[in-house]
Parts: C-alpha cells; structure tokens; sequence
C-alpha cells in the first residue's frame, strides 16, 4: 500500500543506539533503538522517504544497527558512519523502564551531515541527547531555524534524567526548542520528571501551545492519549483495553511517528501547510490521534521496538 500525501522526504535528527532490555528473569537483551531511529523505522515501515541523520559506529553492533533500519528502509544521511568510532552508544533500559546511558561523548552532534539547503516537508527532532548535551542544543536549535521556512516540525522531548541535568535546566532547553516547534508528542512520565508530580498535565499542554505550538499530545501508557490544539480543540483516545502487552518499549517512538504519518497524509506537512495546521478541525484531529494509537497498540503487543507497516494496520 503506498503512503498518501505530497512526496518528499522525512528527516529525522539524533541517535541510533543499542537498548539492552532486561526484563525480569530474562537475560538482557540487545535490540536496535534510539529515539529518533525508532521513528524513522516507523515512518519507513509506513512506506514515508525516512531519513536518519546520526551518527552509527562501524563495529558488529553499529554495523547491525545499520543493516536493521536499511532493511526497512530507513535512509542514512551520508556522513553517519563514525568509522573512527569503535562503540555504539548503549541505553540500558530495567524493568522500571529508566535508562541508563553508556554515551562516549564523542558522540555528541554537530549532526547534521546532511547539506545545508536540502529541503524536507518534515523535520522531526526527538533525541534527549542532540537536544541537551552541548554542543547538540546549539546544533538542533540551528536546523530548527534552518528548517521553520520549509518543513513541519515535531519535537518529543524524551526526558531522560540521566543525561539532562535538573528538571529546571531541561525545561528551560525543551520549552526553547517547542517554541520552533509545530507538533509536540510528550508522555505523560516525561512530563511529570519535568514539570514535578502535581503538574496538571493539561496546563502543561496549554502552554506549549502558548509557546507557539499548533498541536501538543500526551502519551499515558494504558490510559491512551489526549491531544490539545492551537485552534482549541481537546480530544481523548483511549489505548485498546484488550491489547495483550509483550513490551512497550518504543511504543512512544511508534506513536510519534504514526502522529506524522497522518499529517502527511492529511497534507499537512511542508511550512507552506503551518497555518492549515493551527485551523485543525475536530474530525481531521480525531483521524490523526487515532491513526497514532493504533499503530501503538501493534507496536505493543510485540517484542522490540517493532512497528508495523501499513498492510499491518487494520
Ligand atoms: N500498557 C499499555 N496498554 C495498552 N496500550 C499501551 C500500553 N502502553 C502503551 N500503550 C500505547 O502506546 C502509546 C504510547 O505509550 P506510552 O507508554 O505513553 O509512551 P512512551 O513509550 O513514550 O512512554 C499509548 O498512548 C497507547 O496507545
Ligand atoms: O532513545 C533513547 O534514549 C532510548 C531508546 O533507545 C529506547 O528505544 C526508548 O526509550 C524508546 O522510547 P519509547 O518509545 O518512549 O518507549
């Protein structure tokens, strides 16, 4: 089934890296991730131009992460092999989900290698990593601007303690960044490690858009999703009661990525689109929410970051 909407590429900007998820009783496991790389695998499963700007090491477990997104077709700006660099970055993910990094700082952006001047309709930034850690705040903030004259641009802030520092340091660089931002996508964890535990998940929603945001969702586990917009719409979705649960590990990447897929097939992607986005109606929200949970709700029910391709959606 070819994907709908204008042609043109996605780009997506930050880390591919190993997860190594241990989950109880089980010996650890090493499984392709990487925030921005799970979208990019998700979008290139739905049969989007998906493009990776990252770095990815040439030892066996970059090599392997190469061949994973490749094999889905995932694009890798050319540049990204980091054939001087001999590990891949690692994100050690337990059963209560909070990851731990082995991240040699040579790693850090400047991404991007793609040319200055390469247009893409959609520009997608969702690595803690290229958005924190210096000079990687500088580098995403820089193509953002680069970008906002051409492309749709969707942002999940990805909290990741370990590596952004305090909760108010973090707020400050995400709240910078959604202010170049169209699209925002959060969990509701992520929100709650910043905003603190009695922030109302709402208000935190409202202002981003106050930011200049057209549209901000909440991801909340089992307890499915609510999506605000620019033009005052609020929608709950639920997350499908019966799934039966084998890993929500890149669920929220899953998510995410659905989010653009149904832009792009609402044509809504590309600058000249930003103002149709903020007039967003109720049923063309309702169809982009919906599209976004349901490949959550696939990507869930199995093992791994593990998307599904459109012949695999209901
Ligand atoms: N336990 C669950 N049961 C059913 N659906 C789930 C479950 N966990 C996640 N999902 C689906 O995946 C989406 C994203 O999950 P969430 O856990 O909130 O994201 P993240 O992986 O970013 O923490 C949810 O909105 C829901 O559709
Ligand atoms: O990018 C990271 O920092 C961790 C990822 O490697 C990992 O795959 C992950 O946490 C996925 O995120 P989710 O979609 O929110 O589960």
């Amino acid at each position: 089934m070819s994907a709908p909407g204008r042609p043109g590429t996605a780009l997506v900007i930050g880390e591919a890296l190993v997860d190594v998820v241990i989950h109880p009783g089980a010996e650890p496991v090493d499984i392709p991730g990487g925030s921005p790389a799970n979208v990019a695998l998700g979008l290139a499963r739905l049969g989007r131009d998906a493009e990776l700007d990252c770095w990815i090491a040439t030892d066996p477990r970059g090599r392997a992460i190469r061949s994973h997104l490749e094999a889905s077709g995932v694009r890798l700006t050319p540049g990204a092999d980091a054939a001087e660099r001999t590990s891949t970055a690692q994100a050690t993910i337990g059963a209560d989900r909070a990851a731990t990094y082995v991240f040699d700082l040579d790693w850090n952006p400047p991404y991007p290698h793609r040319p200055e001047g390469a247009e893409a309709p959609l520009l997608v930034h969702t690595g803690s990593i290229a958005a924190i850690l210096e000079p990687g705040r500088a580098t995403v903030e820089q193509v953002l601007r680069d970008h906002r004259e051409t492309s749709t641009i969707c942002y999940d802030p990805n909290a990741r303690p370990q590596l952004m520092g305090s909760p108010e340091q973090a707020r400050e660089i995400v709240e910078g960044l959604i202010a170049l931002t169209d699209l925002v996508k959060c969990s509701d964890e992520d929100i709650t490690w910043l905003y603190g535990a009695d922030a109302d998940l709402e208000s935190v929603l409202r202002d981003w858009l106050g930011l200049g945001a057209a549209v901000v969702v909440v991801t909340r586990g089992k307890k499915g999703a609510l999506a605000l917009t620019s033009s005052g719409l609020r929608l709950e979705v639920p997350a499908d009661p019966d799934v039966v649960v084998a890993d929500t590990v890149g669920a929220g990447d899953s998510f995410m990525g659905g989010l653009e897929d149904a832009l792009w097939s609402e044509d809504l992607v590309g600058a000249d689109r930003r103002e149709a986005l903020h007039a967003l109606d109720a049923a063309a929200l309702e169809r982009i929410v919906r599209h976004a949970a349901a490949i959550a709700d696939i990507t869930v029910s199995r093992a791994g970051a593990n998307p599904p391709t459109r012949d695999e959606l209901p």
